[in-house]
């Protein structure tokens, strides 16, 4: 029997090939950074060769480091950052524009647009998404709209558009498919059909035949090429839905946290798609086969790792994004610095697109050191709102915190983020979750494992964090917090 499932995470900031034996264990990893790209302010793009090209190359690196080839996997799953939206030439394979990053704001006249057309509370009920920049209906009509012949190239089906699963598996498989829960991401899926949905795709003006085909998120989807030659690919499922099942989080009430580029908490609430009245998203969490769909309440945000990135690139007061941890610890507090990261405006549970990233309480007292620690301390800030939303919501406080994702490896962190939530925050043995979600979702299809219940049990905690904040310190800090927040608003306007 072959021992191992591959799993591809092209993620916002990297592209990794991983390994995994049947205990969900890692055996190899490779990973690879490509460029993020700024043509102007708020504007965010990835070429989308350079991610196939780095694809290849950590597929090759992962299997080289293992002594493994293609032929020993059983299958390989397929995981990727959402909603960054793609034109590419069927009969070349050549991207018509580099990709448009989900956290890019090009499409705020668009929203205005279709906001002042009316409408939203159809659209949200549909697809369970309010207008934003964020999804990709957008940004694939901005693409019609700016590139010259990309419309009538999409109408006669020789331009394709996908997110980054779909280019992926088309230069692995050479069929044009997506899967549900990233289709859930283009605002063009009707939430309860899985289906592309007609008065969307006449509200965008969006030609059909330049859509992937829907297909679940664990089947069978055909053989790969080179690198993978062979091997079946038979898992495929957007990353923070990778995480959910790489978390184990099969049961309703069952909640993750990932904490990468962005920040994401994905709540299982089971097999009905309810509305949030609290400025969270409804979303296909996952359809595995032909089991029944399995939705989850969202609270995405869009700034986490990238500040951390922002804070190394753009001001260079960190050299690797490891140093933040020993730049924040070598100050007691934020010394009241607080840090607004609304660099894409802010998603949940506020939705506005026209905010814009503010540092609040600087004076002469405050170091590079406070900025450091008061970054930190945001990402877990944004993380309290969205797990506040949630317990409003559905009227359920959380427990306590899975999380996963490259920032979780940061104990500061992890400490402040339990003392603001006031719960416990534990991180799993592996925290790899989005890669190691997209190899069950594979192996479920390949019989690799067997069901839910035997992927569950590979769960194990590695690390839990107690909160130690008073509760009246958690609450002024809060309160800081929430002025700082109202003061980004309005920017742009
Ligand atoms: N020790 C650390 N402390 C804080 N942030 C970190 C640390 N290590 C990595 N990061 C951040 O985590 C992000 C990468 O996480 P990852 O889960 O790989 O993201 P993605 O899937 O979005 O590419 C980067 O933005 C990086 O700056
Ligand atoms: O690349 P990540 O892990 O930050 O995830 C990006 C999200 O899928 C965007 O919705």
């Amino acid at each position: 029997m072959t021992r191992y499932v591959g799993a591809i995470d092209q993620g916002t900031t990297s592209s990794r090939f991983i390994l995994f034996d049947h205990e969900g264990e890692i055996v190899a990893l490779d990973q690879r950074e490509h460029a993020q790209i700024y043509p102007r302010p708020g504007w965010v793009e990835h070429d989308a060769a350079e991610i196939w090209r780095n694809t290849q190359s950590v597929i090759a690196g992962a299997l080289n480091k293992a002594g493994l080839t293609a032929a020993d996997l059983a299958c390989v799953g397929l995981t990727n950052q959402r909603e960054t939206t793609l034109l590419w030439d069927r009969r070349t394979g050549a991207p018509l524009h580099n990709a448009i990053v989900w956290m890019d704001t090009r499409t705020d006249a668009l929203v205005a647009r279709f906001s002042a057309q009316g409408g939203k509370d159809r659209l949200r009920a549909k697809t369970g998404l309010p207008l934003s920049t964020y999804f990709s209906s957008l940004k694939l009509i901005w693409l019609f709209e700016n590139i010259p012949g990309a419309r009538a190239k999409a109408q006669a089906g020789e331009a394709l558009f996908g997110t980054m699963d779909s280019w992926i598996a088309w230069n692995l498989t050479g069929r044009h498919f997506t899967d549900a829960t990233n289709a859930a991401r283009t605002q063009l899926m009707n939430l309860e059909t899985l289906q592309w949905d007609d008065e969307l795709l006449t509200l965008f003006d969006i030609p059909r035949a330049c859509l992937p085909q829907i297909l679940s998120s664990s089947e069978i989807y055909g053989a790969c090429r080179a690198p993978l030659e062979g091997a079946l690919l038979s898992g495929a499922l957007g990353d923070q839905h990778a995480a959910l099942i790489g978390q184990a989080c099969f049961a309703p009430g069952d909640a993750k946290n990932t904490y990468g580029t962005g920040c994401f908490l994905l709540m299982n609430i089971g097999e009905t798609p309810r509305l949030s009245t609290k400025g969270l998203l409804t979303t296909l969490a996952y359809r595995l086969g032909e089991e029944k769909p399995v939705y989850a309440l969202e609270g995405s945000v869009a700034i986490a790792g990238a500040l951390v990135q922002w804070l190394r690139d753009n001001l260079g007061i960190i050299e690797k994004s490891a140093d933040i941890e020993a730049l924040a610890a070598s100050v007691p507090d934020n010394g009241d610095v607080y840090f607004t990261p609304a660099f894409s405006g802010l998603y949940a549970p506020y939705w506005r697109e026209s905010a814009r990233g503010i540092i609040a309480g600087l004076t002469r007292f405050s170091t590079k050191a406070h900025i450091a620690r008061a970054a930190l301390e945001a990402v877990a800030f944004q993380t309290r709102d969205v797990v506040a939303a949630m317990a409003e919501d559905s009227g359920v406080a959380l427990e306590e915190l899975r999380v996963d994702g490259g920032m979780a490896v940061n104990a500061l962190l992890m400490q402040f983020q339990a003392d603001i939530l006031g719960a416990p925050v534990v991180r799993p043995r592996c925290i790899e979750t989005t890669a190691l979600g997209a190899a069950y979702a594979a192996g479920l299809a390949s019989g690799f494992w067997k069901d839910k219940r035997e992927i569950a049990a590979h769960w194990r905690a590695e690390k839990k964090w107690n909160p130690m904040m008073s509760t009246e310190e958690r609450e002024r800090r809060i309160a800081k917090w929430a002025k700082a927040v109202t003061r980004s608003f309005d920017w742009t306007d």
